[in-house]
């Protein structure tokens, strides 16, 4: 499943990543490409340690918690801090899926990378080519969304950015794991949460939404692991 969340930082947030992020520095992103990556990935990213990208990653995972959408989504256990990319100049990352499991330092335990995601922080006018597809089974989802919207996918995709042939798309990309291993498990709950969500507004007080909220909870309880 793809979920695309809108709006998950505000206009005066946004311009203000924009603008650290402009006088940033930015080293090879090849570095923490995995072997087979490395052929495959040409662009720039943050340093782990730069505290620009630990600044703003804060600033995302705030915004995240609440996010309604994203956290009915996701069903986030542990989410990776945010990393930041940037494209130009031809840059790409050739078709890969995400390692299974990955640590960041200073998180106690590892994390299973159900979910990745990424927060488009250019608008799709600033630069040529830069999407992110996504092939799944009815066929390549090619991503490109405004800035400070986000895309969340599933972690056993494979996936690439094609190159950016003018201008820069700067983004930030991390990895959530869920409650809910499997996104067959998380699409069904989304979609019967927005449907109870729903009902509680179109009639609100009817019996049967608590039954439902039951069913919903009932089937969390059965596929989460904590
Ligand atoms: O920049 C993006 O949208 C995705 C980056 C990516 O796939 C990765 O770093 O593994
Ligand atoms: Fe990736």
């Amino acid at each position: 499943m793809l979920v695309h969340i809108p709006d998950l930082i505000d206009a005066a947030t946004l311009a203000g990543f924009r603008r650290d992020l402009a006088a940033a520095s930015w080293v090879d992103g090849r570095g923490t490409a995995g072997h087979l990556a490395v052929h495959a990935k040409l662009n720039q990213q943050l340093a782990a340690d730069d505290p620009l990208a630990k600044r703003l990653g804060d600033i995302v995972l705030q915004a995240l918690s609440g996010n309604r959408l994203f956290m009915a989504a996701a069903l986030p256990l542990r989410v990776l801090p945010p990393k930041f990319n940037r494209y130009a100049d031809g840059g790409t990352y050739g078709f890969h899926v995400d390692g299974a499991v990955m640590n960041a330092p200073g998180l106690p335990q590892r994390v299973r990378t159900d979910l990745s995601a990424t927060l488009f922080l250019s608008d799709p006018d600033e630069y040529e080519g830069g999407e992110l597809v996504i092939q799944d089974v009815f066929g390549d989802r090619r991503v490109k969304l405004p800035a400070g919207h986000l895309v969340l996918y599933p972690g056993t995709s494979v996936h690439q950015v094609t190159p950016v042939t003018r201008g820069a798309r700067v983004a930030a990309f991390f990895w959530i794991q869920s409650l809910v291993r499997e996104d067959a498990q998380r699409a069904l709950l989304l979609e019967l949460d927005l449907a109870i969500q729903k009902l509680a507004l179109d009639v609100p007080g009817n019996p049967e939404i608590a039954r439902l909220t039951g069913v919903y909870h009932n089937l969390l309880r059965r596929w989460s692991d904590t």
